[in-house]
């Protein structure tokens, strides 16, 4: 269905996003670039689902990312994660378990303040609805719903148009911007690798709009993304599974309906796979000619039949975004600070710190 509504120019799609990142008003003044790259990469996924942007400064925009930027750093919490698993799943159940004190209240606050937006915007939608200009995800949806009704065994009910569209938002935002983040930080950080991508984008592209198409002409940029993903691990724990049968894996009998936790961390600081699992270092992903190569341990999007839906489009918005960036600017620490800070904050992601950086243009 999402083919029905992605743009047919990705690029022009995501340009438009990326001109909005108004960096140019931070110049000469030290900013943190969370807010700024949560806004343009939820416009993304609010685009697809929605139809249209929304605007930076329009307060239901920035209530909704607050909402789920407190969800993600809360739910990383040890103690909220594992009540979590149990109570947000029942929650649609039961929703009386609200009640229960603690962090994970404020989650489940979070998550009943999303859902009521998202049936107000669904209510919108289906009044304006035209089967023949389907504009969006959430119309392509209702569209299918009516030809659906009286279907009792249909998916396309409100209760899933809901869910789906609260997981695209959720899985869709943060992830992309907290990468962006962790890769301006070691460009900032590591600045002989910032200017030789500057000088593939330079050779490659020049002045003209990035494309996800350019990706093969620079390797270089590329394996830098790729080992920022590697690096920077942004979903350690992944996402829990569970067994659907028996299985004997490596020796160890695990038997049906064991809850997994499939470590990406494992794999991503491989010693086995990567040369130097602890260092940012791009070489990981080039050949000794300075050709781009895969590597079969790079899974920051999982592995197998549930592994990231969005994946594609992910992967899209970080070659876009990264190269659009770093074309027209050059990225700096603020005056008087000497180092960049690698560690990282608790949360469901793996999210660098905040701190300031500095912008100048490059053109
Ligand atoms: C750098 C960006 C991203 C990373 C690293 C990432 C990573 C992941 C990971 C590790 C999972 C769990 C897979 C598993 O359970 O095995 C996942 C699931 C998912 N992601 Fe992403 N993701 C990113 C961006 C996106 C975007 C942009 C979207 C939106 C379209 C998205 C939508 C989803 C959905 C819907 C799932 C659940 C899939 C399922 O359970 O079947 N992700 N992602």
């Amino acid at each position: 269905m999402l083919s029905m509504v992605v743009c047919t120019q990705p690029n022009q799609f995501f340009s438009s996003h990326v001109t909005k990142l108004d960096l140019l008003s931070h110049l000469g003044n030290p900013f943190d670039s969370n807010m700024i790259l949560n806004a343009a990469t939820a416009n993304i996924i609010v685009s697809i689902l929605l139809g249209y942007r929304m605007d930076y400064n329009d307060p239901q925009f920035t209530r909704l990312l607050c909402l789920i930027n407190e969800n993600v750093r809360i739910a990383g919490m040890p103690m909220v994660a594992l009540i979590l698993i149990l109570l947000l799943q029942l929650y649609n159940i039961f929703p009386f378990l609200g009640f229960f004190p603690g962090s994970h209240k404020i989650i489940v606050k979070n998550v009943v303040e999303q859902c009521e937006f998202i049936t107000k915007t669904f209510v919108e939608h289906l009044k304006n609805l035209d089967e023949n200009d389907q504009r969006s995800f959430i119309d392509a949806f209702l569209v299918r719903q009516k030809e659906e009704a009286g279907n009792p065994l249909s998916y396309f009910h409100n209760g899933n148009l809901t869910r789906v569209v609260r997981n695209l938002f959720s899985a869709g935002m943060e992830t992309t911007s907290t990468t962006l983040r962790w890769g301006l930080l070691l460009m900032i950080k590591y600045q002989n690798i910032q200017e030789k991508v500057q000088e593939e984008i330079s050779r490659v592209i020049g002045t003209a709009q990035p494309m996800y198409s350019h990706r093969v002409q620079m390797p270089f940029t590329n394996a830098v993304i790729h080992e920022i993903q590697r690096f920077s691990d942004i979903v350690p724990l992944n996402l829990g599974h569970e067994t659907t049968k028996d299985v004997t894996f490596k020796g160890y009998f695990i038997p049906k309906g064991t809850y997994i936790i499939p470590l990406l961390s494992s794999v991503l600081r491989d010693k086995t796979q990567f040369e130097k699992p602890d260092e940012f270092f791009p070489n990981h992903f080039l050949d000794s000619n300075g050709k781009f190569i895969k590597k079969e341990a790079f899974m920051p999007f999982s592995a197998g039949w549930r592994a990231c839906a969005g994946e594609t489009l992910a992967k899209m918005e970080l070659f876009i975004f990264f190269t659009s960036l770093l074309q027209k600017f050059n990225f700096g620490l603020p005056p008087g600070v000497t180092d960049v800070d690698l560690t990282s904050v608790v949360g469901l992601t793996n999210a660098p710190k905040p701190q300031m950086m500095c912008v100048t243009p490059r053109m």
